[in-house]
């Protein structure tokens, strides 16, 4: 078993579903690397100035195989890396890759629960770790509320947090003057080149791998107009779909207007909708009274961080049945008439649950930023002021420069 130097050392180094799905794992996060040539430049430079040594990072990110290159650049770079994903997106693998192959802690499996979840995060913390990058930011949330882990308020020399959600989260639920948390999603790069075309993208690749329905001519409701549902709603009229933008916030309705979207209210549009999709980044989105509203057959979808947009547990109460038809597609059955309702993926994050999350390139762009905002923690933690902020600006100019060298200029 792999040999941790920095953490605790009489716990288990790793959870994953089967070790032995790793040489499979391993290929995935080559073919990865093939097209990650950002990522890969930097492994060679970290490689050989391990600004990491010496250094424990605790992480939060879907345990899929652009992640996984992410992870070579981390060990390379010096550090002891101890990771843990989200419930629906990890990929067993990958899992079981970086545990045998690159010598990370990994606690996660496929079909983990949420409780499942914090329980892996709270696996995270205990290799009491320098840095954290978070994602959604529930090792964040215990560190300010178990206190088996509130030493770390003191100990960690910063942080990153990856996702809108847990920017929300951070900024709204704790406030934290201790330390630095650089947040990936405040920058212009990661809104714009992976919320919108990396989300829109994936997110049309995951309904239809789950279901194998046709998008031409659906009327699909997708609510939630910001960097995430604008590039979905962009990508479904892509693919012929009629769409309708149910969006809150009076301005960003007057945007999906302006760009020639149908616009509504949930209970007007959802009587008529064949596909409804939630990525706001808020909770209880979709109700019962939702579900009431809607006609038989229709498809429901999140693609925002936590499935606790659709109230799951409202329509397990209200369905007579139950039924997993396909793999991500689970049927319930309603009312006197017995209508379907088809959720996917259990309300996970559809593109990385029933897909394989965003295109390999627009994460070789994410994950670069990550890498270097790590770094700077790492070698100069003392010229970042302690709350939660964009990623420096040279950074993301930096990854952009990058960017245009790679996609454009080669
Ligand atoms: N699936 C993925 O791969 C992926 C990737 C990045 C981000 N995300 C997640 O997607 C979610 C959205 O991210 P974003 O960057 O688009 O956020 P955003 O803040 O840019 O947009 C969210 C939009 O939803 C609207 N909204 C909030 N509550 C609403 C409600 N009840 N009804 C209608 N509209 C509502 C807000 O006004 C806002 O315009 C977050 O949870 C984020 O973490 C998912």
């Amino acid at each position: 078993m792999y040999q941790n130097n920095n953490a605790t050392q009489d716990k288990s180094s790793h959870d994953i579903a089967d070790i032995r799905l790793a040489s499979e794992g391993t290929k995935r996060i080559k073919w990865a690397k093939s097209h990650m040539p950002i990522m890969s430049s930097l492994i060679e430079r970290l490689e050989k100035d391990k600004p990491f040594k010496g250094l424990t990072i605790g992480i939060c990110l879907h345990v899929e195989a652009k992640t996984g290159v992410w992870m070579e650049a981390l060990t390379k770079g010096g550090a002891t890396v101890a990771l843990t994903g989200s419930p629906g997106s990890t990929q067993d693998e990958t899992a079981a890759a970086l545990v045998k192959d690159y010598g990370v802690h990994v606690f996660s499996h496929r079909e983990e629960t949420f409780a499942d979840h914090i329980a892996y995060c709270k696996e995270v913390l205990s290799f009491n770790p320098d840095i954290i990058a978070d994602n959604g930011a529930d090792l964040h949330e215990l560190i300010f509320t178990d206190r088996s882990f509130s030493h770390l308020q003191s100990t960690l020399q910063g942080a990153t947090e990856e996702t809108t959600t847990g920017a929300n989260r951070l900024r709204e639920d704790f406030n934290s003057d201790k330390w630095s948390t650089l947040i990936i999603n405040d920058t212009l790069s990661k809104r714009i080149i992976e919320n919108r075309f990396g989300v829109g993208s994936s997110v049309v690749d995951g309904i239809m791998r789950a279901t194998n329905v046709m998008l031409h001519g659906k009327k699909v409701v997708v609510i939630g107009y910001g960097y995430c549902g604008s590039g979905t709603a962009q990508r479904l009229r892509g693919m012929g779909a009629h769409v309708t933008v149910v969006e809150s916030n009076a301005l960003t309705r007057l945007e999906a207007h302006m760009e020639g979207f149908y616009t509504s209210t949930l209970e007007k549009a959802l009587p008529d909708a064949d596909m409804v999709i939630t990525i706001t980044g808020r909770d209880n989105v979709l109700r019962k009274e939702h579900f009431e509203l809607m006609r038989d057959k229709t498809i429901i979808a999140n693609a925002g961080h936590f499935q606790r947009e659709i109230n799951t547990h409202e329509l397990e109460t209200m369905s007579s049945t139950q039924e997993r038809i396909r793999p991500h597609v689970t049927s319930y059955q309603i009312g006197e008439n017995q209508k379907q309702l088809f959720l996917l993926s259990d309300a996970n994050l559809v593109n990385l649950s029933a897909g394989d999350g965003n295109p390999i390139e627009i994460m070789d762009l994410g994950l670069a930023l990550q890498t270097l905002s790590l770094e700077r923690i790492a070698l100069d933690a003392k010229s970042l002021t302690k709350i939660p902020q964009p990623v420096p600006y040279d950074i993301e100019m930096m990854v952009a420069e990058l960017s245009c060298e790679h996609w454009i200029n080669h």
